[in-house]
């Protein structure tokens, strides 16, 4: 369920630009994602160059990538607060004129459950993206991480909320994906999104959901990379 299209330089430059904001001292919230991985990047080419941080990876991916670049990690437990997290978006609402401007759906490489703890306990959650993620609407299917026993009834629920849900299989391995917390992931198709306030709601209410990926008024600061520069957007 990995989004596609967007340039690999429009990501670059959306994460470096995220990577500057990281000031000496900071714990700083590690997303993932392709997007992320230049943030991740920069940020151990800064710990070179003498940036003392601590990073919060959000999945093992983007722990294996903080330590190859050399970042010192810590996790949640460990410190009292997050300064700020750098982390992408599949879809992101582009449209000053509705309440669900900069609101997210996340979770295509299914880490949305440990993206949204440390995102959320961030100070400031910075959004980095290429422009193929702007949308008026959230219409992407929302990945929903469930409990392995529980994917049958929640995607009963999800349907009676009006949704699709689709087991996601995995790649390269008989069966479904598993995410790093050992669980399934549904991706629940609505259509065209008007409230994803109301239905991240409504999905967080199904017994066995352990998250979804709709991250709704989370969002300080999206990054947006073009081929020329960086666009700010501030909600
Ligand atoms: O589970 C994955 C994350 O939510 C990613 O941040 C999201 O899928 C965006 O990834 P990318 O930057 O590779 O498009």
């Amino acid at each position: 369920m990995k989004t596609d299209g967007g340039s690999d330089a429009a990501k670059r430059r959306a994460g470096e630009r995220a990577a500057e904001d990281v000031e000496d001292g900071f714990v700083v919230g590690l997303g993932t994602g392709s997007t992320t991985a230049h943030a991740i990047r920069a940020l151990g080419r800064a710990v070179d160059d003498g940036l003392e941080i601590r990073g919060i990876p959000t999945s093992f991916q983007s722990r294996r990538l903080a330590l190859e670049v050399g970042i010192p990690l810590t996790d949640l437990d460990a410190v009292d607060g997050v300064d700020i997290a750098i982390d992408g978006a599949d879809q992101v609402v582009d449209d000053s004129d509705t309440a669900a401007h900069g609101a997210l759906i996340k979770g295509g490489g299914a880490a949305h459950a440990r993206e949204k703890l440390v995102d959320s306990a961030a100070d400031r959650f910075l959004v980095v993206a290429d422009p193929s993620k702007l949308t008026e609407r959230l219409e992407r299917p929302v990945p929903v991480e469930v409990l392995p026993d529980s994917h049958t009834l929640a995607a009963d629920r999800v349907r009676e909320l009006g949704g699709e849900p689709t087991l996601r299989d995995a790649e390269r391995k008989d069966g479904p994906v598993v995410t790093d917390n050992g669980n399934l992931v549904l991706d629940c198709a609505f259509g065209r999104m008007d409230d994803p306030d109301r239905l991240a709601t409504q999905l967080s209410a199904i017994p066995g959901v352990v998250e979804h990926g709709l991250f709704v008024g989370l969002a300080d600061v999206a990054y947006v990379g073009r081929e020329d520069g960086v666009e700010r957007r501030d909600y």
